[in-house]
């Protein structure tokens, strides 16, 4: 269990996260969405190490991982793609896979050993542009990749920020499938941040809805929707949604 409590985070005066929390079982998919700077990234940031925290935990099953850098956060299992993407333009499609595979074989050859680079390939549509330079690959498949590069450290978690930006509907629509392909047969615990509330509810089992750096919802999706807080921040209404017979 990936268990992250009552994280806070300032960045000078700009209070990003007050009190965060989420959690995300193994082999489960679950949602954080909110409005523009509810604090989504930032929390994805603490989690994988490339922010500390002021305050909060972040524990991996027993392991308190809390404060760890993004290099030991990879180590101990979880991996991210960012919202801009990071692919290496410069190496090859099959050389982004491979050089995140490697890591993993040199840190736990065992672990590596369940995922081969080439079916990972496939899985994301990737073979057939396997040799071609990564910035030369159009934007959806970049996105692809990204994910692809991911899941060859073979983590426990993955972390995936705003993964259905820039795609069509049947790319998001592709997209879903593929990650819950994943989740099925790695068993790997995927949080997805997306403003496609469509796709995220889709996908996942539960949601955590941030604002203004707290949680103020969870649980599955049917019940944070009428949530009349959840209705408030997407709807901006502030009585509860009723029909007036008048
Ligand atoms: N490095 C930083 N320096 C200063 N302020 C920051 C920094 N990173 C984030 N913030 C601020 O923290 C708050 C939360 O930002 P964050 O990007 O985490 O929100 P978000 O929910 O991911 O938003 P979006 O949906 O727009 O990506 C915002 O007010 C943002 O301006």
């Amino acid at each position: 269990m990936l268990a992250v409590t009552a994280i806070g985070k300032s960045f000078g005066g700009v209070r990003a996260l007050s009190d965060a929390s989420l959690d995300c079982a193994p082999g489960e998919i679950v949602g954080l969405i909110g409005p523009n700077g509810a604090g989504k990234s930032t929390l994805v940031n603490v989690v994988t190490g490339f922010l500390r925290p002021d305050r909060g935990t972040v524990k991996l099953g027993a392991r308190e991982i809390t404060g760890l850098d993004a290099r030991a956060i990879s180590a101990a299992g979880i991996a991210r793609t960012f919202q801009n993407l990071r692919v290496f333009g410069s190496m090859t499609v099959r050389q982004n896979v491979e050089v995140a595979h490697s890591r993993c074989r040199q840190l736990n050859p065992q672990k590596a050993a369940r995922v081969d680079p080439d079916s990972l390939l496939a899985t994301f549509g990737l073979t057939s542009v396997a040799g071609a330079l990564a910035s030369e690959l159009p934007y959806g498949s970049q996105r692809w990749l990204e994910i692809a590069r991911a899941m060859a450290t073979v983590p426990d978690f993955l972390m995936l920020d705003e993964p259905a930006a820039g795609l069509n509907d049947e790319e998001t629509s592709r997209l879903g499938t593929v990650i819950d392909g994943v989740r099925h047969t790695m068993g790997t615990g995927i949080l997805v941040i997306d403003h496609d509330l469509h796709f995220i509810n889709r996908i996942c089992k539960r949601l955590f809805v941030f604002d203004q750096g707290s949680l103020i919802a969870s649980g599955a999706p049917e019940t944070v929707w009428s949530d009349p807080r959840v209705i408030e921040v997407y709807v901006g209404a502030s009585a509860p949604v009723t029909t007036s017979v008048n």
